[in-house]
């Protein structure tokens, strides 16, 4: 049956729910419209803000379409001598909040927010890394209208409207004029300007406000930051601009454990540092940056301070002794590290086993045994004679057969009763320990990433132990290093610690940037002729090719008649350089011994000195002094070497040992003297007195 008037009321009803639908449509559209026409006057007044500073060589780019994506767009690209800043404007009715390293507002979680700024900071550092930039000068910054705040959540930094503008102007100059005129230029190609904006867009000033308006800025607080911008000053290049062989290394993406190799000062800490940093702003987790040197990680937190202030507390710099020692007491397991009990019960051991064994007769001293349990048994974790019996020993001269092998297997087990008995642990008991301890909870990590510099000086139980913590992950664990700046005896190869970096994940850079050719070839002479076994596995000669980048250097050899005419031509040296040069400046020596006959040399002339071991990267008006071994992975423009060819190898030695314990201790004495002779940049001073005027 059909109901009068029924199509009607089907068309009346249908008329309605239209008109509903007009109406949410409308309303959506009024609330869209009101967003917009709220974030236009954010935009507007923070840009306003920012405009004074394009009066003092900063370039600002509005409202931005971000490539490869049809509707976003970038608020703000910000150059300026602090560096490369990605802004995103935000006029909210709630307060923001910094909870927990998480953005809120309202008691709204705001992460969405916070990964869509980041992304986006993610292309404009692909953008500039094309010119050299590193990743440490783009910084993401959340401007909030009409609030006001200081904060960060992980890199992005929160700023209120009124903050913004000082804390730019105090930021770290990092940029010259003409770089900053080059990277704004660049990003107006990458980013091109969003069709829809509501803002100004160009960076032509406003008209000047009336006093008393909102948008005013604070003239004294601006005088302020430009004062302590000038205070701070620039800082060195290396730290905002990498070569085009370091950025593709700092920004790569590998799948799992890599290695980065090279010879001397081709960049490899450089690469390092900037990666530290890199990680750092990409995860929430921490890095561990670790070397075997114990000063060395003070001067490294230093310079990651330095470049990437923001990510610097999440990048942990420790010796892997210290860390080690650090892991176990956090895990509650006891050691009791004593090196001079530990040293004790070895050479009660020696007298025992040792000294009456067939080993006396290929070295009668004990170092090289002592050695021999340090790096090659116990650095690489053997606890069975089977294991040792057929080992290859690499970077071991010596030809030890099976009765040498018992006899040294003897002497370590005696020395490890000795040492169990008297309930102390030695350095490689430790990292053992920790090692232990990871593999039996593994997962339980806090370290997104870990890097080790200068591998090379580390065991193989030091190198599995950081693989343990975090594995195979991608981008997980770094290792930087050289094998011909081996100044340990002993070696070992990636493969043995299971740690893959074949293809991409082992890279390797060429191109010196430190030293002047006169320094490098000097140096490289040296080692020429010792070829030597690579970490990972390959076998590399002496003398390298590597490219240099052009600056002048100069190579002062000198032999003295005695000791007293060497120091006097040392002060002599030092006072040419005046004590402007005397901060850039250092004297290295192979012994402690050596070393504090020059500190007092340098009390005695009133020249100011600084231990290696107190250096900790701040510029200090002194000359640094120190061992070739503290000198690792430093460098100076002037470096001074007194008495660098007195032989520590054995050789003056009534006892000599044999041929081939004699020939493995001068490469090694050879390896040291080239790792000290490359860290002069600019200078290096050779001296050395003829044999009957030694002290
Ligand atoms: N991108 C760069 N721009 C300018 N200078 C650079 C750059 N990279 C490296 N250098 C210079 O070269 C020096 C050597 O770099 P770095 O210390 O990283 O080399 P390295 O390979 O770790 O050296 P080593 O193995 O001898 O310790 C730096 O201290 C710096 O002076």
């Amino acid at each position: 049956m059909t109901v009068a008037g029924g199509s009607a009321l089907n068309r009346a009803q249908e008329a309605r729910r239209h008109e509903r639908e007009l109406r949410e449509q409308l309303w959506a559209a009024q609330r869209e419209a009101r967003r917009w026409e709220a974030a236009g006057e954010g935009e507007q007044r923070v840009h306003t803000q920012l405009l004074v500073l394009a009066q003092r060589g900063w370039r600002l780019l509005v409202d931005r379409r971000w490539p490869g994506t049809r509707a976003a767009n970038v608020d703000m690209l910000l150059v300026g001598p602090g560096g490369v800043f990605v802004i995103d404007v935000k006029n909210w009715r709630s307060a923001p909040e910094a909870v927990h390293g998480r953005l809120t507002a309202g008691g709204r979680s705001c992460d969405g927010e916070v990964r869509k700024l980041l992304a986006v900071t993610h292309v404009a550092e692909g953008a500039v890394a094309a010119l050299g930039l590193s990743p440490v000068a783009v910084q993401p910054l959340m401007v909030f209208a009409g609030h006001s705040l200081a904060e960060s959540v992980g890199r992005v930094r929160l700023l209120g409207d009124q903050e913004v503008a000082p804390a730019l102007m105090a930021w770290r100059v990092r940029l010259t004029p003409s770089q900053v005129k080059a990277l704004a230029n660049h990003l107006e190609e990458v980013f091109p300007a969003y069709e829809t904006s509501s803002v100004v867009r160009s960076s032509t000033p406003l008209q000047p406000q009336a006093p008393g308006t909102e948008a005013l800025f604070d003239v004294t607080g601006l005088r302020d930051a430009a004062m302590e911008a000038a205070r701070n000053g620039p800082i060195e290049g290396w730290m905002t601009f990498l070569a085009a062989d370091q950025v593709p290394l700092v920004r790569r993406n590998w799948s799992g454990p890599a290695r980065i190799s090279g010879p001397a000062g081709t960049g490899k800490t450089v690469v390092a540092l900037h990666r530290a940093a890199h990680l750092a702003q990409r995860s929430t987790g921490r890095i561990l940056y670790v070397t075997f040197a114990n000063n060395l990680p003070r001067v490294q937190s230093t310079f990651l301070g330095t470049m990437a202030p923001a990510v610097a507390e999440r990048v942990e710099f420790r010796s892997l002794h210290s860390w080690a020692r650090g892991f176990l007491e956090e895990r509650g397991t006891a050691h009791r590290l004593n090196g001079e009990r530990a040293e004790t019960a070895f050479s009660h051991a020696w007298m025992r086993r040792g000294r009456p064994s067939v080993l006396a007769g290929i070295d009668r001293s004990p170092g090289y045994w002592r050695e021999e349990i340090d790096y090659v048994i116990k650095g690489r974790g053997i606890t069975r004679f089977e294991d040792y019996a057929t080992l290859r020993r690499i970077r071991r001269r010596t030809n030890l057969r099976r009765a040498h092998r018992e006899a040294v297997w003897e002497l370590y087990e005696e020395y490890e009763r000795i040492r169990t008995e008297r309930g102390v642990h030695d350095f490689n008991d430790i990292l053992s320990l920790a090692l232990a301890e990871c593999l039996e909870n593994p997962g339980c990590s806090p370290y997104a990433a870990v890097i080790a510099d200068e591998v090379q000086d580390l065991t193989l139980v030091g190198v599995r132990l950081l693989h343990a913590l975090v594995g195979d992950t991608p981008n997980g664990l770094l290792l930087v290093g050289d094998g011909q700046q081996s100044v340990y005896p002993g070696g070992f190869r990636l493969s043995d610690a299971g740690i893959d970096v074949r293809g991409d994940r082992g890279q390797v850079l060429r191109t010196n940037y430190r030293n002047a050719k006169e320094i490098l070839d000097a140096a490289l002479a040296v080692v020429a002729e010792d070829a030597f076994d690579d970490i990972d596995g390959t076998r590399t000669a002496g003398h390298r090719d590597v490219d240099l980048t052009y600056h002048d250097g100069k190579v002062t050899r000198a032999v003295f008649r005695t000791a007293a005419a060497q120091d006097e031509a040392l002060l002599e040296a030092l006072r040419a350089l005046g004590p402007s040069g005397w901060p850039d400046s250092a004297i290295l020596c192979r012994s402690h011994r050596e070393t504090s006959h020059y500190r007092d040399l340098l009390n005695r002339s009133g020249i100011p000195l600084c231990p290696l071991d107190r250096y900790d990267g701040h510029p200090v008006a002194a000359v640094k002094l120190g061992t070739y071994r503290r000198a690792k992975g430093l460098e100076f423009k002037h470096v001074h070497l007194p008495d660098h060819d007195i032989r520590t190898d054995g050789s003056a030695d009534s006892n000599a040992p044999d041929a081939d314990v004699m020939r493995e201790r001068q490469e090694l004495w050879r390896t040291q003297l080239f790792v000290a002779m490359t860290r002069a940049r600019d200078t290096l001073w050779l001296g050395s007195v003829a044999a009957d005027g030694r002290r």
